[in-house]
């Protein structure tokens, strides 16, 4: 799309530094897409339409650390050099895999999670709020139960959460 092409409002187009691949970012969320966005950026986090507000939610997430992460070191990596940019390329692929059935959440997190709860497929077990990075805790319960979150930044590095209840 040439770089005059408008975008629906609330959407930013960047370009990778180490690929050079564009990508979209959601100016109000913070949340970046691969994908030509074709409708204006949501201004929150995915909204909670099951109205509930619980005191404690369980998640899943699989997180993917960066050079730039709190502590760029796991059960998977002793010395993670990867960017944040190859960390969010790698997390979509993650995430579409999961999207498309060609594999489950708990699958992939066991697998590639840079989290030491990736031997229980991810699961964080119950958290109130106030326990987790803000970014993560906002994005955990704004999802309604059984849904996937985008991707979501914090100082660990880069995460999809997916709430069980
Ligand atoms: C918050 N938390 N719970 C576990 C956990 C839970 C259940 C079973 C085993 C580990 C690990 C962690 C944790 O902070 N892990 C960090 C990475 C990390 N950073 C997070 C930020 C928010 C949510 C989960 C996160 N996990 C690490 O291993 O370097």
């Amino acid at each position: 799309m040439p770089e005059t092409e408008q975008l629906p409002d609330g959407w930013e187009k960047r370009t990778s530094r180490s690929t050079g691949m564009s990508y979209y970012l959601n100016v109000h969320t913070k949340e970046s897409q691969w994908d030509q966005p074709t409708e204006p950026a949501k201004k929150s986090g995915s909204a909670n339409t099951s109205g509930d507000n619980p005191d404690e939610v369980q998640c899943l997430h699989l997180l993917v650390k960066h050079k730039g992460s709190r502590r760029p070191s796991s059960w998977r990596e002793e010395n993670i050099t990867r960017t944040k940019e190859e960390a969010q390329m790698l997390l979509e692929v993650y995430r579409n895999k999961i999207v498309n059935n060609e594999a489950t959440f708990e699958e992939l997190a066991r697998s590639y999670s840079d989290c030491s709860s990736a031997k229980r497929g991810g699961d964080l077990g119950k958290f109130g709020r106030g326990q987790m990075q803000a970014p993560f805790e906002k994005a955990a319960f704004a999802l309604n139960v059984g849904q996937m979150s985008g991707i979501v930044d914090t100082d660990s590095g880069v995460h999809i959460i997916l709430r069980k209840s």
